[in-house]
């Protein structure tokens, strides 16, 4: 990685319950590129998201976001100090319109000052430019990923956290996904992505991190992941 970390997950043990689910965990995300964070299902992935989102607080380590430490947290603390969190469960407000889904997310924001609005939202969203009235609750999985991806950027975030956008989405959609994180990441968006599948990483994200049973496998370029068969095939059955 080759600039500074704007956000860096520093050795967190995570616990459910009397279960540690990650161990000493690091992850460092440079300012303005993408990361990918691997592995199986259950490797921990989800587990790391929330723990920086302060949905599951570790309870050793530290989470800093511009050299300030926001390990134990509460959640709305650290969205509004610029982590904006997009779980693996659309959480779309379905008796809302598109529009008000959008300017909900516009409210939780650090300021009122910030880089997206709802015209830009649209230009780069111009699938919900045409269905800005309807009722979120109508719309597909597909498109209900985005409105979450895009309620979550009207709140400004300097780091967004994407956990699994791609799954259980039509290929097409997949491919659709793929492309609008592209033009994030263009626009000089820092995200952090969770994925089980490599390849839809390559040509997305330039940095990626490998976990397997709670811990740091692998931790390097994604390319570099990419030659290396020996943790392709141990830890992400490819
Ligand atoms: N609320 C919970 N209580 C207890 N254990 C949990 C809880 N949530 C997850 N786990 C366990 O923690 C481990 C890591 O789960 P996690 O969801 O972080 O994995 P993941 O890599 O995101 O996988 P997936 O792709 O299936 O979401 C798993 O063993 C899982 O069973």
């Amino acid at each position: 990685m080759s600039s500074d970390p704007i956000l860096s997950v520093e050795r967190i043990d995570v616990f459910y319950g009397a279960s540690k689910i990650l161990f000493g965990v690091d992850i460092a995300v440079g300012h303005g590129r993408t990361l990918a964070l691997l592995g199986r299902n259950g490797a921990g992935k989800s587990t790391t998201l929330k723990a920086i989102a302060g949905l599951a607080p570790p309870k050793q380590g530290r989470v800093v976001l511009r050299g300030q430490d926001m390990a134990g947290s509460k959640p709305y603390v650290i969205a509004r100090a610029g982590i904006g969190y997009v779980p693996e469960d659309r959480q779309v407000f379905p008796e809302h319109s598109v529009e008000d889904n959008l300017l909900i997310g516009a409210k939780r924001g650090r300021d009122s000052e910030g880089f997206w609005t709802l015209g830009q939202m649209y230009e780069v969203f111009p699938i919900l430019a045409g269905m800005r009235d309807r009722r979120a609750g109508a719309l597909s999985g597909g498109e209900q990923q985005m409105l979450t991806i895009a309620r979550t950027l009207m709140g400004n975030p300097e780091v967004l956290l994407l956990d699994e956008p791609s799954e259980g989405l039509a290929p097409i959609i997949v491919q659709a996904i793929g492309d609008l994180i592209r033009k994030l990441r263009s626009m000089g968006v820092t995200i952090l992505l969770a994925e089980q599948n490599m390849h839809f990483c390559l040509g997305i994200s330039e940095d990626a991190v490998v976990i397997d049973k709670g811990s740091v496998v692998f931790s390097g370029a994604i390319q570099e992941l990419r030659e290396n068969h020996e943790v392709t095939r141990r830890y992400l059955a490819i």
